[in-house]
């Protein structure tokens, strides 16, 4: 089974868990596409959701596949997101923003009462940071952001080059939301959640990709079948 037939097959486990009357977030990325292809099947035959997109991109795949859409403006809530993500651990934090919707991703995932991350299996690692962590950043103070990304890095005990990110097109890739991605090669993050605080607390970060504790499940394809990893909640969580 090649590998997009292993998204497919984590993005079909996933839509088991979707129930007629359901409020879905709707993740971005090619696994994510995959559910949303599904889910668009399930809508023809009868299903009745509607579902907020996390990037342009799957606005327009939903859409095409015939998935009723709304905003976060008009529903006061979601029941479950379903997204992808560039890695997981096994506490089920997460490294997103590969395909550059780590904003929406984040605001649609934290509005969710579930958030279900559907991957080949190559995305589980025991340590986060090997891919390249995205810091999504204001464009106005460049220099200034990146000197305070540094050094929070280094209060965090990582460190690594970063770059701003370049569309196909060779031009600066520029977010749905009109910021740029700095992604920083930092090879092992020891205390994702430490990160995540110091990140957030610089002025020109948008926001990040690390994504702690918003995860509820992860569901992995791989060879040898499908594996279901459910968050450990927190006592009293
Ligand atoms: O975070 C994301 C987009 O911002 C994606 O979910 C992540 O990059 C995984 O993508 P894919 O399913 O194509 O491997």
């Amino acid at each position: 089974m090649n590998m997009d037939q292993l998204k497919r097959q984590a993005a079909a486990r996933a839509l088991e868990d979707v129930r007629d009357g359901m409020q879905l977030g709707l993740g971005t990325g090619s696994t994510a596409k995959h559910f949303v292809e599904l889910l668009g099947e399930r809508v023809a035959a009868g299903l009745k959701v509607i579902g907020v997109p996390t990037s342009e991109a799957t606005r327009l795949d939903a859409a095409r596949c015939g998935v009723p859409l709304t905003t976060l403006d008009e529903i006061d809530h979601l029941d479950i997101t379903v997204d992808g993500a560039d890695e997981i651990d096994p506490a089920l934090n997460l490294i997103k923003g590969g395909g550059g919707a780590l904003l929406r991703e984040k605001i649609v995932a934290a509005a969710s009462d579930r958030m279900i991350v559907i991957a080949d299996d190559t995305k589980w690692v025991p340590t986060l940071g090997k891919f390249p962590l995205p810091v999504e950043v204001i464009p106005f103070g460049l220099g200034a952001t990146r000197r305070a990304i540094e050094k929070a890095f280094a209060e965090c005990g990582v460190s690594g080059q970063m770059a701003v990110r370049k569309a196909k097109d060779g031009h600066v890739f520029v977010t749905d939301g009109g910021h740029w991605i700095v992604d920083a090669q930092l090879g092992r993050i020891e205390d994702p959640a430490s990160l995540a605080t110091a990140l957030s607390a610089i002025p020109g970060v948008v926001e990040h990709g690390l994504f702690i504790g918003l995860a509820s499940s992860a569901v992995l394809a791989g060879a040898e079948g499908i594996r279901v990893i459910e968050r450990r909640k927190p006592k009293g969580d």
